[in-house]
């Protein structure tokens, strides 16, 4: 069993998790937790191509002994991990202790506010960051996070958190509608990302003619099951407010690969479960249709099946 001497635990050290970690590492206490062994110097390259080498501390999950009550535990793995990583985390830790969930969707957050023994933060981030390796990671573009938790208890833990974050270069503010906040990043992934892993396109090609039909129904879709639970873009209103969002991200990341291309290209499990399951559920729940991110959904499911297939 190996110590932790306190500060902030990062759980999942892909690219947001040593993100975080080297952003933090200069002035807070900070160790990664891994699921497999992970070499200590850590390389990453900034937005601005600068390369920073950090020696990080890493434990394994499987190794770290029950410790008392870190500053905060990170969580920052894909959505699909996080519900069972916390799971064997609780066993280690204070009651008290809060987490901070940093993944896209709408799935592991209610879930883990009800279920975990502490505070609850969630994290809706812009920022952009991607693995080259085992020992290197790429922060590709500055972006923006946002922190709250869903029943509004815990802002003044949120406000803390975005003040160290942002001190440490992470551009980051404590908002008091973290859901509105999470459903609206929601949207914008459920009309581009299962698109463009589906077609296996750049986001840019989105403008093309040739996905208009699809992607104007996907639009539509979203925009009547948000209305139904009572959430607006962030301007404007309906399905053109949705679709003026989701085109203005398409241009301004119209050469990203998206993270659920990014998956394909990896043959990994898509993260689907966190970004469609919710608007088909809540669809269900409202009885409205939902037909194209339902076929959407079906369609990924068997391409990671054959995935699975080949290997
Ligand atoms: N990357 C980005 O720019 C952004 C990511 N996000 C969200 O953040 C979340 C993480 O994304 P990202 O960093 O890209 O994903 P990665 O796949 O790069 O990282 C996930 C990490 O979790 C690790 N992990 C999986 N299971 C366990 C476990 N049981 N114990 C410890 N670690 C584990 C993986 O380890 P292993 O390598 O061994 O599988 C991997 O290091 C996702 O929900 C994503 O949507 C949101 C905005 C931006
Ligand atoms: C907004 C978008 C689609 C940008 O690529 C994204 O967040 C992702 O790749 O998951």
């Amino acid at each position: 069993m190996i110590g932790f001497t306190g500060g902030h635990l990062i759980v999942g050290p892909g690219a947001l998790g040593r993100m975080l970690a080297h952003a933090l590492a200069p002035t807070q206490g900070v160790t990664l937790i891994s699921q497999r062994a992970l070499p200590a110097q850590q390389t990453l390259t900034t937005p601005e191509g600068e390369t920073v080498t950090r020696r990080l501390p890493v434990i394994r999950l499987a190794a770290l002994a029950p410790i008392g009550s870190p500053a905060l535990i990170h969580l920052t793995t894909k959505a699909y991990a996080a519900e069972a990583v916390a799971v064997d985390l609780a066993e280690k830790v204070a009651p008290g202790t809060a987490l901070v969930l940093w993944q896209n969707g709408f799935g592991v957050q209610p879930s883990l506010t009800r279920r975990w023994p502490g505070p609850v933060l969630c994290a809706s981030t812009t920022e952009g960051a991607y693995v080259v390796d085992d020992a290197a990671i790429v922060h590709a573009g500055h972006g923006e996070s946002v922190i709250g938790d869903l029943h509004g208890r815990h802002l003044a833990l949120a406000h803390s958190l975005a003040a160290t974050l942002t001190r440490a270069g992470l551009k980051a503010a404590a908002v008091d509608d973290i859901g509105v906040r999470l459903w609206q990043k929601l949207a914008v992934n459920a009309a581009i990302n299962p698109l463009v892993a589906l077609y296996e396109v750049p986001n840019g090609a989105l403008r093309e003619a040739r996905f208009d039909a699809e992607l104007t129904a996907v639009i539509e879709e979203i925009a009547a099951i948000l209305a139904a639970e009572g959430i607006a873009p962030p301007s404007g209103s309906g399905a053109a407010g949705w679709r003026r969002l989701v085109d203005k991200v398409i241009e301004a990341t119209a050469d990203n690969r998206a993270s659920m291309l990014q998956d394909v290209d990896a043959r990994r499990p898509t993260e689907r479960g966190a970004i469609l399951a919710p608007l088909i559920e809540r669809a269900e729940h409202n009885r409205l249709p939902c037909p194209t991110l339902a076929a959407l959904d079906a369609r990924l499911a068997e391409k990671e099946a054959a995935f699975r297939l080949e290997g």
